[in-house]
C-alpha cells in the first residue's frame, strides 16, 4: 500500500472523485467527509449522517472505485463511519486475524471493487428488457466447466445504456463462477483503468507483465469497452489478452452502452472477437419491473432502518425515473434522504419536493390517457376512432388497441376499470390484453423495441 497515512490516502481518492463527480454532488457528498484512520487494509472515512452513508454506499460505488483504482488503491477497502455512531471493527480485520491465526492468507481469488458487494445474481430483478441477457448470464454460470453447449456465450458481450444494470450482471456472473469453483481466477477490469495502467507500464517501458497477469486468469470481466475508440495501444494489449485467454477456452464477459459493429474506432479484428460469442442487450425496465427492483432494493440490508415507504410514492418514483435504474435508486435514496433530513417519515409530498430538488422541474402533469390513444393510433397508422370503437375487431385495429391499454396502465397507472371504460370493454378483457403485449414483448424484441419507442416518445 503506497501511505498509511488516512489523510494522504483521502486525499488521493478526493482528487479521483472530483474528476468523476459533478461539483454539486462532490461538495454535498464528499466534501463532508473526514478520513478517520487506516486499519487493516481498511480506510475508515466519517460520514455525516446515515442517509449521507447510504447515499455513498448505494449511489457511488463506481466512482470511489474508480478513484481507488486510478489512484493505485485498489486493495484498500473503505468503511463509512456515520458520526456520532460507536465505531465497529470491519468484518475484514477479524477475517485476517482468523487467517493469521491458521497459516498465512490465501491469495485473494477474484478482485472486484468490495464496493459492488450488491452485485449478484439474486439481486437483479429481470424484467421483459433483460431476460435474454440474465438468462444468458445464468447460463455463463451454470454450464461453467461442462461440455461445449451448442450455443457459444463465450465472449458474453452485453450492451445497452447507461444504468441499466450491465456491470451488476457482469460481476453477478463473476461471483456466480466463484461460488460454483472459489479456486477461479476472476479478474474485473475497466477499460479506462486499464488504459492508465498501461500508461504507466508504458511510460516504464514494461507492459509485459502486464499483459501476462491478466492473460493467466480464468475469467475476464472487461467493462466498458466503448470508450476504446481512440485508445490504440489498449486496444492492441487488450486483443492480445483476449486472443490468448479464448484459445485457452477461459470465459470472457465484456459490456459496453453500444453493439461491437457500431463501436467507433474499434480495430476490426477486435470487434469479430467480440461478437464471437453471444451479444445481449438490456433495455429500461418497465413499469412493473421499476416497481420490483424499488421493492428489491428496500430488501438490501443497508434500508433496514428506513421506515417503510408507502406503495403511493414508490409508484410515483417509478414513473418519474423511467430511463437508467441508476436513477431510479438515486431518487428513492433522495426521498429517504430528504425525510430523513427534515425528520418525517417517506410521503408522496416529501417525494415531490425530492424530484423537484433533483430535477430542478415541477413535477409534471399526469399524461392525458387520450394522448397516449393518439399517439398510439399515430404509429400504427390507424384512425383514432376506430381505435377506440368497441366493434372494431379487425386484426389492424386489434394490436394497436392492446399497445394503447398496455402504454395507459405503464404510463399513467390507470385502473384497468378505467381503462376499459375508455374502450368501452370489461376490466377483465383489459387485463389480458396487457397480458399478451407483454407476452409479445417477452418474445419478440423487434415489437419490444417498438413499444418502449412509443412509449419514450409520450413522455
Ligand atoms: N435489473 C436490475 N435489478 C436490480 N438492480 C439493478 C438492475 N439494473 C440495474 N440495477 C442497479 O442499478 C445500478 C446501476 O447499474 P450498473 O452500474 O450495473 O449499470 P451499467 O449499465 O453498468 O451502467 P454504466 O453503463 O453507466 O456503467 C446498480 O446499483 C445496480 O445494482
Amino acid at each position: 500500500m503506497p501511505s498509511a497515512d488516512p489523510t494522504t490516502l483521502w486525499d488521493t481518492i478526493r482528487q479521483g472523485l472530483s474528476k468523476q463527480l459533478p461539483e454539486a454532488s462532490f461538495r454535498e457528498w464528499v466534501a463532508p467527509c473526514e478520513p478517520l484512520r487506516v486499519k487493516d487494509g481498511v480506510l475508515w472515512i466519517q460520514v455525516p449522517s446515515a442517509a449521507a452513508k447510504l447515499w455513498i454506499e448505494q449511489q457511488l460505488p463506481e466512482e470511489f472505485s474508480d478513484a481507488l483504482a486510478q489512484g493505485g488503491l485498489a486493495d484498500l477497502r473503505l468503511e463509512f463511519h456515520v458520526n456520532g455512531t460507536p465505531a465497529v471493527l470491519p468484518k475484514v480485520a477479524s477475517k485476517k486475524a482468523a487467517h493469521t491465526a491458521s497459516g498465512p492468507a490465501p491469495e485473494p481469488p477474484a478482485s472486484f471493487p468490495h464496493l459492488f458487494n450488491r452485485y449478484t445474481l439474486d439481486r437483479f430483478v429481470v424484467g421483459p428488457g433483460s431476460q435474454l441477457a440474465f438468462a444468458a448470464a445464468k447460463a455463463v454460470v451454470d454450464s461453467y466447466g461442462k461440455a461445449a453447449t451448442p450455443l457459444s456465450m463465450n465472449p458474453l458481450f452485453i450492451y445497452g445504456g447507461a444504468g441499466l444494470g450491465k456491470t451488476h450482471l457482469m460481476v453477478g456472473i463473476g461471483k456466480g463462477l466463484l461460488e460454483r469453483d472459489p479456486k477461479l481466477r476472476v479478474v474485473y477490469l475497466k477499460v479506462d483503468n486499464f488504459f492508465n495502467e498501461l500508461t504507466v507500464a508504458i511510460r516504464a517501458k514494461n507492459t509485459e507483465p502486464m499483459r501476462k497477469k491478466y492473460q493467466q486468469n480464468d475469467v475476464l470481466l472487461l467493462d466498458d469497452v466503448q470508450t476504446l475508440g481512440k485508445m490504440e495501444r489498449t486496444q492492441e494489449e487488450i486483443f492480445h489478452i483476449l486472443e490468448h485467454l479464448l484459445q485457452h477456452g477461459k470465459q470472457i464477459v465484456i459490456t459496453s452502452d453500444k453493439p461491437p459493429q457500431r463501436l467507433e474506432g474499434c480495430h476490426e479484428r477486435l470487434i469479430t472477437r467480440f461478437k464471437w460469442g453471444l451479444t445481449a442487450d438490456i433495455q429500461p425496465p418497465d413499469f412493473e419491473t421499476r416497481i420490483a427492483i424499488l421493492k428489491k432494493k428496500l430488501e438490501d440490508v443497508d434500508f433496514r432502518h428506513v421506515p417503510p415507504i408507502p406503495e403511493d410514492v414508490l409508484t410515483f418514483i417509478a414513473h418519474k425515473a423511467k430511463g437508467s435504474v441508476r436513477d431510479l435508486e438515486g431518487f428513492l435514496t433522495r426521498v429517504i434522504f430528504q425525510a430523513s433530513l427534515i425528520g418525517v417519515p417517506p410521503s408522496l409530498e416529501v417525494a415531490h419536493a425530492a424530484f423537484q430538488g433533483q430535477s430542478g422541474e415541477e413535477p409534471t402533469a399526469p399524461i392525458h390517457p387520450d394522448r397516449i390513444y393518439r399517439m398510439t393510433a399515430e404509429t400504427f397508422n390507424v384512425s383514432f376512432v376506430d381505435l377506440m370503437k368497441k366493434r372494431s375487431r379487425q386484426q389492424a385495429i386489434l394490436l394497436p388497441r392492446q399497445v394503447a391499454m398496455y402504454l395507459a396502465r405503464e404510463i399513467s397507472s390507470l385502473p384497468f376499470a378505467d381503462i376499459g371504460r375508455s374502450f368501452n370493454m370489461h376490466h377483465s378483457t383489459v387485463m389480458n390484453a396487457i397480458d399478451s403485449v407483454r407476452d409479445r414483448m417477452k418474445r419478440d424484441p423487434e415489437f419490444h423495441r417498438m413499444v418502449q419507442a412509443l412509449l419514450n416518445s409520450i413522455h
